[in-house]
């Protein structure tokens, strides 16, 4: 870090595009009014994008005739509303054009985000520029599967600096959206696992009918039956009740190292919240493209043309 270069801090565009952070936050507002399911989106986003590697917009880029998108990968599957996530940044260019990252706006919308769905309201740093490239190679090595073990999934936030608490947390995320039947019939045919809730069972069954679900058509569970539009603690109820629903949900609230936390956030909102706004803070400081690393990209699913 040297002059030209500050890092992340508060408000990066306070000189540069003073009004950039208002323009996000009053756009997060108008699209979460009409769109309710954006704000998931946004959510999901700061985990896709930030975890691998880092906050530098990778995850928004479209697949070019040379690599594959982040997006399309398997890890990606159910990623949705990009469009709007257009719509916030074509409102900040028409404001000031080409000083605003793409990654900023992506890690601003999900602290908005989190807010309009009843969250905490988390103090972001900026500041982040965008990465040029696609890390669809590497994705695999951050992101966790849905069926990954405690272990892993703690060594890999582990290796972001995000400590046990933080990451039972983070997974309080499935507290709002859904999950599509191809992520969860491997839990319900040929046999039902045991370890669901009877009472749980029935729903997803309904949800889920078949044993290989047409991956094009929506079907789904919805990942908080109780309250699926706000982000607060039920998640933790549902899991220690053994209504989770992805293998490393359920295993959370029975792992040895994460049941404490899961029981403790259970009874407190608050304690929940604190960690959470710990983690989302660590999480969007991963690695970030500063100073004149990357670039600020005009569109954000493509790279900008070098002249
Ligand atoms: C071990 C880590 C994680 C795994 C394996 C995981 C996996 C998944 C899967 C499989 C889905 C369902 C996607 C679909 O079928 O449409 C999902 C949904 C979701 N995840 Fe995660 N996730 C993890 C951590 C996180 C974190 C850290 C966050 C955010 C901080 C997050 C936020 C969300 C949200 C908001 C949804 C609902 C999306 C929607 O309704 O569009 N997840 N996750
Ligand atoms: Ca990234
Ligand atoms: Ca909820």
């Amino acid at each position: 870090e040297n002059e030209e270069d500050p890092g992340l801090v508060m408000n990066f565009y306070k000189d540069t595009c003073p009004q950039a952070e208002d323009i996000i936050t009053e756009q997060v507002k108008l699209l979460y009014k009409r769109h309710k399911n954006t704000a998931f989106s946004w959510l999901r986003n700061i985990f896709h994008d930030c975890a691998v590697e880092s906050c530098d917009a990778s995850l928004l880029l479209d697949s070019t005739r040379r690599s594959l998108s982040e997006k399309e990968t398997d890890r990606s599957f159910g990623l949705r509303n990009f469009r709007y996530l257009d719509t916030i940044k074509e409102a900040v260019e028409r404001e000031c054009p080409e000083v605003v990252s793409c990654s900023d706006i992506l890690v601003l919308s999900a602290r908005d985000g989190i807010v309009a769905l009843g969250g905490p309201y988390i103090p972001l740093k900026t500041g982040r520029r965008d990465g040029r490239r696609s890390r669809a190679d590497v994705l695999e090595q951050y992101l966790p599967d849905h069926n990954e073990s405690i272990s892993v999934v703690l060594e890999r936030f582990g290796a972001m600096g995000i400590n046990t608490p933080g990451v039972v947390a983070l997974l309080g995320a499935h507290s709002v959206g859904r999950t599509h039947c191809v992520k969860l019939v491997h839990r319900l045919y040929p046999e039902v696992d045991p370890e669901i809730n009877p009472d749980h069972i029935e729903h997803m069954l309904h949800k889920c009918p078949d044993p290989i679900p047409d991956p094009k058509a929506v079907q789904y569970v919805r990942n908080d039956r109780g309250t699926p539009m706000k982000l607060d603690n039920n998640y933790y109820r549902n899991i220690l009740d053994n209504k989770g629903l992805l293998i490393v949900d359920h295993q959370l609230a029975h792992d040895k190292r994460t049941k404490p936390y899961v029981k403790k956030m259970a009874k407190s909102q608050d304690y929940f919240f604190k960690e959470f706004g710990k983690a989302i803070t660590i999480l969007s400081e991963n690695n970030p493209l500063t100073g004149t690393k990357g670039e600020i990209r005009k569109q954000c699913n493509v790279a900008n043309k070098h002249h």
